[in-house]
């Protein structure tokens, strides 16, 4: 509002300027706040002070109303009074400065000299008010009113910090009531005098300082002796920063020193060569190296490989950047006053860089291969019986996430879960999440209805599992059922597993099974009865039947030897896997470009059982498309993995009997959801079809299908509300999700499906790229990546029906305005679902737009060649003269 007393960047700049306004005093218009500072106000600030929403935070400044000069707005015009005002009060010392609004004049004041103020009126005041006010009280021979005549010859009080103002009841127009001399001849008088301020007002004030000063010994006291102990924060913050810093330099560092040392070898050898005598007959070439600060190098830059360094095109790397910790609890010490580390056990975790050997033409089988690659070298150094999985566009959110995936793995009982997985959350994400990115309706709804079946799906990331139950065996309740299928002749329970009695597999572990199944490094082998009986809950308690000897875990290690480490070396080359069963049923699966519904599906199948653990605070976060075309893209690669597993024998058709009833249907769901976009294409061309043709689905709308209709709508709409209600899924959400299912469905299942038939039948393969992220804080615009268009064939399907449905409309509008006998009810029929097609479409028609609504010419050809193309099909569908029925306008004839 026009009359905030809010103080504002403006207002502060404002009194800094008041400073430099010493020549020309003047007071506009002002008002007192409730806080007692003053804001000026000008006409127009007073006329609209009702107004509520007139936002004054963000302004230019204005020059000020003078009749040559009439200000563009009232609001700007508000500023700069508000500006002008506090130079003035700052320059008669703040006080008193008090004009009524009502003194101004409804005339605009005529002021011959500020000519100047087109140009630069901040380090001017505005000139004293008009006429009928203090500016006749007495005027110098110039016409400027004469400060030292009034001083002496008045009543006035002008004294340190004190203006003096007719009272306002005395403001009778001429502004003139106390007798003024204009008697030029009086000698010299000082121009101001001192007034002692009353020891009433000055008493109390002084009181206030001393007992302030005071109180703020003790509080000072009490503050260094209250140390802050967020202080928990904000030391560790800064040195994140720091290292956020160190390490997006890396690059640029590594590239700077790579060159100086390159250089350098390249001076060396010279100097040799000179030294020896010997001339070159090749200009001298050094290959070039990267180097590391700790010396290390390797041949070869990023931007010049070299063989065997080359991407794609290396052998396996290790390097253990942290060593195994001691057994022994390694208490921390109280290094500085801030953090106290003596009650913490500082001991960190092994900590190794892998990277799997890669060679051209071995099939590296993406992030399943990756995974694989990584279990195995961590079973050979460190075993841990429990792998947290992310992805490497995800990060930890809450550190206590994992303890808590840990209190179901180490509960009674919890020894057949074979993964925690926790929902994925996303950053980066536009604010309305036009392409529900954030999937909440998968992942509040969803994953935790299948959380009281057999277990949510594994989704690929921040997710838990239970080493053990990636090596392909079964839960251990599974033997005891087994047992009695196999008594009851009934043998085709899980025929694919070897009858591992996973419960004393400690015991009869047949190691000859093992090189067949999980290559040929026995340290692997070794490794895992290891992992299985730690992964168990412990055993403190009879009842407990597959509980691990309490103590196991704090047995010391063996200490990382050279061998080891050489061994876990050989598990990552590329050929390690060959003849084995890693990808086929040991660890991540291979063959779906989806790889994580499959691997899951596999642990449900056998009979294990999977958890969902929603902390409060996100256990994970990670970054996801945001713009149009990258997302499509996802969604078309998940699609795409679907109709994999709908034609492979992951299909939960062919199931078995460990995996329960409502499991398999929501697996089955898995499979088939693409394919529904053929009906879902049906469906949004159906309400264009009845606008151009005047027929409906049905040949009648009979009363019972109203009822039928009615009844169905009511019950999805009820359904999703109380999906809704009970996920914590927002309505708008739930919107978006629907929003995009549509788009999705026409789009990128489509093709899912499409590409899935193509693989099926002609064995052509699909290759995907890495799902891109938006490059976030670089950007000034964090969300500029949403407004990227990149036209993508995808797109076709959805503008062809948006098209159609539109020219649907205008057509049988203007149909059923020009027709004879105007049937409204079923214009107003077609056009309602018609509405509710293009509504799907809304964020799709946004995502097209890009930035500022660029849309890239080929969507205008598109549109243009559909239009025409339909205009066509409407001149061949229309109903030609003595017809009767056909078209919604009944009688009008096209063309
Ligand atoms: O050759 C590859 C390709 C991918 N990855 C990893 O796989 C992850 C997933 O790939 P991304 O491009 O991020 O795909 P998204 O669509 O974001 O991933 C979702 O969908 C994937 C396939 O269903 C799952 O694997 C992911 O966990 C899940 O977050 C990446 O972060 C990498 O860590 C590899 O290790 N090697
Ligand atoms: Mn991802």
């Amino acid at each position: 509002m026009a009359s905030s007393n809010q103080p504002s960047k403006k207002s502060l700049r404002g009194s800094g300027e008041g400073s430099n306004a010493g020549d020309k005093p003047g007071i506009k218009f002002a008002r007192r706040t409730s806080s007692g500072r003053y804001v000026s106000l000008s006409k127009e600030d007073i006329e609209m002070s009702s107004e509520p929403s007139a936002d004054y935070m963000n302004y230019t400044v204005h020059i000020p109303p003078t009749p040559d000069n009439q200000p563009m707005d009232s609001t700007s015009v508000a500023m700069k009074a508000e500006e002008q005002y506090v130079s003035n009060s700052l320059f008669t010392g703040g006080f008193n400065s008090v004009t009524r609004a009502h003194l101004m004049d409804k005339e605009p004041y005529k002021v011959g000299d500020y000519d100047d103020d087109h140009n630069d009126n901040s380090h001017r005041a505005l000139p004293l008010p008009g006429p009928n006010n203090m500016s006749v009280m007495k005027r110098n021979q110039n016409g400027e009113f004469d400060h030292n005549k009034w001083l002496f010859e008045t009543k006035g009080t002008y004294g340190v910090g004190n203006a003096y103002w007719p009272p306002e009841d005395e403001d009778d127009g001429d502004g003139m009531h106390e007798g003024v001399f204009d008697d030029s001849d009086k000698p010299w008088k000082p121009l101001c005098r001192v007034i002692p301020i009353p020891s009433g007002i000055i008493s109390p004030y002084r009181l206030l300082i001393a007992v302030r000063l005071v109180v703020m010994c003790f509080f000072l006291h009490w503050r260094v002796f209250h140390p802050n102990v967020d202080a928990d924060r904000r030391r560790v913050k800064r040195e994140y920063d720091e290292f956020k810093v160190r390490i997006n330099g890396l690059p640029d560092s590594i590239r700077r020193r790579s060159d100086a040392f390159n250089a350098r070898e390249e001076m060396k050898m010279m100097k040799h060569f000179k030294e020896s005598g010997s001339n070159p007959a090749e200009p001298i070439r050094v290959l070039k190296a990267t180097w590391m600060a700790d010396g290390t190098h390797w041949p070869g830059t990023w931007l010049s490989a070299s063989s065997e360094h080359a991407k794609g095109d290396h052998a396996g790397i290790l390097q253990v950047m942290l060593k195994p910790p001691s057994p022994d609890p390694l208490m921390g010490s109280r290094e500085d006053k801030i953090i106290d580390y003596s009650e913490v056990d500082t001991r960190l975790p092994m900590f190794v860089y892998v990277s799997r050997e890669k060679r051209p033409g071995y099939d590296h089988n993406k992030k399943a291969g990756a995974m694989n690659a990584l279990v195995r070298a961590s079973a050979v150094l460190s075993n841990g019986p429990f792998i947290l999985n992310l992805d490497c566009d995800h990060y930890i959110y809450n550190c206590k996430a994992i303890r808590e995936g840990m209190c179901f793995m180490m509960d009674r009982g919890g020894e057949d879960i074979c993964y925690i997985q926790f929902p994925q959350r996303f950053e980066g994400i536009d604010p309305s999440d036009r392409y529900a990115n954030h999937n909440t309706v998968f992942f509040d709804g969803n994953m935790r209805a299948l959380d009281g079946l057999q277990g949510p799906f594994y989704v690929g990331t921040g997710c838990m599992f239970r080493r053990f139950a990636l090596y392909g065996f079964d839960p251990p309740s599974a033997d005891w059922e087994m047992k009695n299928a196999k008594k009851n002749g009934d043998d085709d329970v899980d025929e694919t597993t070897p009858a591992l009695n996973s419960g004393q597999y400690d015991q009869d572990l047949d190691v000859h099974f093992l090189p067949k199944r999980f290559g040929n490094s026995t340290k692997l082998a070794e490794s895992i009865p290891i992992a299985e009986i730690q992964g168990r809950p412990l055993g403190d308690h009879p009842a407990i039947k597959y509980g691990r000897k309490p103590g196991i875990l704090r047995e010391p290690r063996q200490p990382l030897d050279a061998s080891t480490v050489a061994e876990a070396v050989s598990v990552i080359s590329c050929w390690y896997e060959d003849k084995t069963e890693w990808g086929e049923r040991i660890g991540w699966i291979y063959g779906s470009v989806t790889e994580d519904v499959v691997t899951g599906y596999r642990m449900h199948n056998r009979g294990w059982r999977s958890v969902y653990c929603v902390t409060k605070r996100d256990a994970f976060r990670g970054s996801a498309p945001i713009n149009l075309t990258d997302r499509l893209h996802q969604v078309l690669r998940w699609a795409t993995g679907s109709v994999e597993i709908f034609f492979s024998k992951n299909n939960a058709f062919l199931g078995s009997k460990r995996l329960k009833v409502l499991q398999r249907l929501a697996y089955l769901n898995v499979g088939i959801y693409p394919f529904t976009s053929l009906f879902l294409i049906v469906y949004c061309f159906l309400p264009a079809l009845s606008l151009f043709t005047g027929y409906f689905i049905v040949q009648t709308l009979s009363i019972a299908f109203l009822i039928y209709l009615l009844i169905m709508t009511v019950c999805l709409v009820v359904l999703a509300i109380l999906e809704v209600k009970w996920s914590g899924v927002e309505l708008e959400q739930w919107w978006r999700n629907e929003q995009f299912w549509l788009i999705s469905g026409t789009s990128a299942h489509l093709a899912a499906v499409l590409q899935g038939l193509l693989k099926v039948i002609a064995g052509i393969e699909i290759s995907f790229t890495l799902t891109s992220k938006s490059a976030g804080e670089d950007n000034d615009d964090i969300f500029a990546d949403l407004y990227i268009v990149k036209w993508s064939s995808l797109m076709i399907p959805p503008i062809v029906i948006a098209m159609v449905n539109i020219i649907a409309i205008i057509v049988a509008f203007s149909r059923t305005i020009y027709s004879a006998n105007p049937q409204w009810s079923k214009f107003i029929g077609g056009a309602f679902f018609s509405f509710w097609v293009l509504a799907h479409l809304y964020p799709f028609a946004k995502g097209l737009m890009g930035r500022r609504g660029k849309t890239p010419t080929i969507v205008y050809v598109w549109s243009g060649l559909i239009a025409i193309t339909l205009s066509l099909l409407w001149v061949a569908i229309s109903p030609t003269k003595g017809s009767n029925g056909a078209g919604t306008g009944g009688d009008f004839q096209f063309p």
